[in-house]
């Protein structure tokens, strides 16, 4: 074809998106550069910027649009504009923008997380609620967090009794990792040991969270930079690793074959049971199962754990809240009890009011999973098109002046009463943190037990005192980069043994 046509017909489609650009009602959006519009505006702390751009940019409407290189983003950052969203426009953004990564590591977006929205996505899930993390399955679990809260504990007295600091993070990941991996897989020594290494391998947030060559480029050149930066084989590696060690799983599970009482089925035996059973229409494939079970560990071991650490460095920092804490524990649980009962945590209000201002203030995933439209929608009187990613700023709207008193002020007392209370199951929109609408959590009866035993525990054996030299001031250290949120410096606390008893390891 002659140069001057190729031209020609290049300046026309040119004009053409533009010309549907501005004839289009988007909602605000701050000025942008040719090529990767808005992507230059984003720090590393991503919530944070976004919530300064609504802040400078956005109507009161409490909507964004951006152009983050190719993919066109609206940003809800208020809770009325979260309301409206969920309530009027759930549908049309139920589904996930694809990735790279998410493609690689998990097995063609066949988990739950990343699957586009879809029969298969809705059969997934049904799997997940259903049979896997329904109440009856989260409670025969009990014996599982029972141990591994056990073993917690006993870390934390070794720490206590040599007089020495303990690093939370790593502490509480182990704890709510193992929990994951047991619940998951049955696995507990060596194998549990390999699957904490891969998790704890940081590149799968590095080779996902922030930008990709995909969002700036075309495909084909994004790909070669991804083979030059030595991208591609990285994600490879890890691909591989991650593949052999579950693959080595799930032949162990077949080999040893079905048969379990149901009460007593890890999340791969109920899914290779469901194989069998010709679950629900879902083709399990090996990779599925796979993909499923690797879907839940990696959601329930760090959104728990972060919780858990900014829960701690919430308490020390606020004295009064950590001593009505502690006298609720002690008005349920008696100071010679070894273990925690577990029906015993449905007498602690407090307890419950304190994780709902702990996900309130840090929500775990502060922009959830990125959701992205299928159809094109009008939301507050703005055309969105189809194919449009979604930013839902959880982190900001947990902040919102216009809902919350004092809102960077730690005060549980503001969940405690009240009829009824804010809740985080998804119908209250100014508290989110697990999401709302089609795509929500469906860990929440999981995490919860799991995040509330090993608090009040560490809370009934010790008391905790920041190190020599470490002022309350210093505690204020903001988030780190990537698609979860923990703390940008990890707390480290000086546990102290206040009971002399040592709960029964299992
Ligand atoms: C403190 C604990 C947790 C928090 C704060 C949390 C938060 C979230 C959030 C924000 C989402 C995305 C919602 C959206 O995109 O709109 C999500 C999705 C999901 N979570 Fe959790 N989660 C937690 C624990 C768990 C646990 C324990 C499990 C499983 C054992 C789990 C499994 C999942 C799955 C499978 C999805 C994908 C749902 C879908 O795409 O339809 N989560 N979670």
């Amino acid at each position: 074809m002659p140069p001057y046509l190729l031209a020609a017909g290049a300046l026309i489609v040119f004009l053409y998106i533009i010309k549907n650009r501005r004839s289009r009602k988007l909602p605000p959006s701050p000025p942008s550069l040719p090529l990767i519009g808005h992507l230059h505006l984003i720090g590393r702390v991503a919530h944070r910027s976004l919530l300064e751009l609504q802040v400078r940019y956005g109507g009161g409407g409490g909507l964004l649009f951006l152009q983050l290189g190719r993919r066109p983003t609206l940003v809800v950052s208020t809770a009325a504009a979260a309301a409206d969203l969920f309530k009027n426009h759930d549908l049309a953004f139920a589904s996930r923008p694809r990735s790279v990564g998410g493609d690689k590591l998990m097995y063609e977006c066949s988990n739950v997380s990343f699957a586009p929205y879809g029969e298969n996505w809705r059969r997934g899930k049904k799997i997940a609620v259903v049979h896997l993390l329904s109440p009856r399955r989260v409670e025969s679990f009990a014996p599982v967090r029972a141990a591994e809260v056990a073993a917690l504990v006993a870390r934390t007295r070794r720490t206590a009794e040599a007089g020495e600091a303990v690093e939370l993070r790593e502490l509480l990941n182990g704890y709510a990792n193992a929990v994951a991996t047991r619940a998951a897989t049955g696995a507990a020594g060596a194998t549990a040991e390999k699957l904490k290494e891969l998790m704890g391998n940081s590149e799968p947030e590095a080779l996902m969270a922030g930008f990709q060559p995909e969002d700036v480029l075309p495909d084909a050149p994004a790909r070669f930079v991804r083979w030059v930066t030595g991208l591609n084989k990285k994600l490879e590696d890890l691909v591989e690793s991650w593949d052999k060690f579950l693959s080595d799983i799930v032949a162990a599970h077949k080999e040893k074959g079905g048969g379990d009482a149901e009460e007593d089925e890890d999340f791969l035996d109920v899914l290779l049971r469901l194989r069998e059973e010709g679950a629900d229409g879902l083709e399990l494939t090996d990779d599925r199962i796979k993909a499923t079970v690797k879907d839940m560990i990696a959601a329930a071991t760090e959104t728990s754990s972060q919780t858990l650490e900014w829960t701690m460095a919430e308490l020390i920092a606020n004295p009064r809240v950590m001593s009505k804490l502690q006298g609720e524990i002690a008005r349920v649980v008696s100071a010679d009890q070894t273990t925690i009962a577990e029906p015993d945590l449905n007498k602690m209000e407090y307890l419950r009011a304190v994780f709902k201002e702990v996900l309130r203030l840090h929500p775990p995933a502060p922009l959830l999973v990125p959701h992205e439209s299928t159809t094109p929608a009008v939301v507050q009187g703005y055309e969105i098109p189809a194919k449009t990613a979604l930013f839902v700023n959880v982190w900001a709207i947990g902040r919102d002046p216009a809902v919350w008193d004092a809102p960077d002020e730690f005060r549980p007392e503001r969940f405690v009463g009240g009829s009824p209370s804010v809740d985080f199951r998804g119908t209250d929109y100014q508290l989110i943190p697990f999401g709302a609408g089609r795509r929500i959590c469906p860990g929440i009866n999981f995490a919860l037990p799991v995040l509330e035993l090993a608090l009040v525990s560490l809370l009934h054996h010790f008391e905790w005192e920041l190190p020599a030299g470490v002022g309350k001031a210093d505690l204020d250290v903001g988030e780190a980069p990537g698609m979860t949120t923990p703390r940008r410096i990890p707390l480290v606390l000086v546990p102290k043994c206040r009971t002399l008893v040592q709960p029964a390891l299992q």
